[in-house]
């Protein structure tokens, strides 16, 4: 076992703090041979499916990765941009935003986007904070509910990284904010605004991504955070019960998965007569496959075939200033006493160094 050099410091050099912000990850290219490389990482996560390896492994090899990429290459080059993958189009501008809001408000940190599949790695990300001198670094996974599958992924690619570095950094770690203020408020004031433009209210479906339910029984979180973050939502739109539902979208494989499922759902909102609806997807910090391509082209396509009038997708938070305020909000108190703005520590460090500075000049 060998442990990677701590990166040279210079001496003397201030301690700088540091945020990696985490999402899923996402293919280089639209193409199956990238997808391939994708999925089998991806797949290949305990965390994500949770079979014995001996019988997951010949399902993944043998049929997955021989029939999945193609079909997912396909659905990825209906939304792949100029810049590449949503998810990582928008993570890479949320990340530069942070950094920004947070040197506004007089917390000056390097802020890093990684992906916990594909590129640039947790890893990757965390080698480039120590090189810029961050030897405090707060975790910031990009989901609003905690899951084993998603935040719990991330924690174990951040201590991997730990077991073969020799100066580990100082850590936090932020777990989830589905009932955070500032985050619902967000959210209620980008349904307001898009009530605005349709001229009224629409029924309101939120929308999350599924889990197998049996992780449910198991004691995940990830199902009481989406239906506190919908209740929370829906309290501050003050919408009524028959008003707004919740739903789980992008089933994957044999076992069942939470309920409702959306597509589903949609079609039975549309055979009950209700001839508009407004999805939302609270759990995505950022538009991505499962938000652009399953919702707004699926959705919309099963809602109006089963005979929807209106359907109208609302965006995830993306980069949205008040989205981004929140979050600033979020990682500011998650830094408490580690930067100077509110460690009274750091601020009396700061102004002795500065006298020992004066005093020596
Ligand atoms: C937001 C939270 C997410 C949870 C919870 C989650 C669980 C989960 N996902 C799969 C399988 C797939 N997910 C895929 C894409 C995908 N998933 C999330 C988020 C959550 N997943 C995002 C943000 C994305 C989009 C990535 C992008 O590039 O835009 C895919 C890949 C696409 C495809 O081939 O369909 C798979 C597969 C499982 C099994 C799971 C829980 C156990
Ligand atoms: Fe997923
Ligand atoms: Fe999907």
């Amino acid at each position: 076992m060998s442990f990677q050099a701590a990166p040279p410091l210079p001496h003397g050099s201030p301690s700088r703090v540091g945020v990696l912000l985490v999402n899923l990850g996402t293919p280089d290219a639209p193409t199956p041979q990238a997808l391939r490389r994708y999925l089998a990482e991806f797949l290949s996560d305990p965390r994500v499916v949770e079979l014995p390896a001996l019988l997951w492994k010949p399902i993944l090899h043998g049929i997955i990765l021989r029939t999945r990429p193609a079909k997912s290459a396909r659905k990825y080059a209906s939304v792949w941009t100029a810049e590449g993958s949503p998810l990582w189009v928008w993570t890479q501008r949320q990340a530069a935003l942070l950094q920004g809001y947070l040197g506004e408000s007089g917390c000056p940190v390097l802020v890093e986007p990684a992906m916990r599949y594909g590129q640039p790695s947790v890893a990757s990300g965390l080698d480039a904070l120590r090189r810029a001198g961050a030897q405090r670094i707060l975790i910031l996974p990009a989901y609003p509910q905690y899951s084993g599958a998603t935040t719990g992924s991330v924690f174990d690619a951040v201590t991997r990284w730990g077991r073969e570095t020799r100066w580990v950094p100082e850590l936090r770690f932020v777990h989830q904010y589905h009932d955070d203020p500032g985050y619902i408020e967000a959210l209620a004031a980008s349904v307001r605004r898009h009530w605005q433009r349709q001229g009224g209210p629409g029924y309101l479906l939120m929308s999350f991504h599924g889990m197998p339910e049996r992780t449910l029984h198991l004691g995940d979180p990830y199902h009481c955070h989406c239906h506190k973050t919908a209740r929370l939502l829906a309290e501050a739109l003050q919408l009524q019960r028959d008003q707004f539902g919740v739903s789980f979208q992008s089933r994957f494989g044999k076992a069942r998965w939470l309920e409702p499922a959306t597509e589903p759902t949609l079609e039975a909102l549309a055979r009950q007569g209700r001839e508009r609806v407004d999805v939302i997807c609270p759990g995505f910090a950022a538009d991505c496959l499962e938000t652009l391509e399953e919702i707004e082209q699926e959705g919309r396509a099963a809602f109006l075939a089963a005979g929807g009038k209106d359907f109208h997708y609302v965006p995830c938070l993306n980069d949205d200033p008040q989205g981004m305020r929140a979050l600033t909000g979020l990682v500011q108190r998650h830094l408490s006493g580690w930067t100077l703005t509110d460690d009274p520590g750091a601020r009396e460090a700061s102004r002795l160094r500065a006298l020992d500075a004066g005093a020596t000049r």
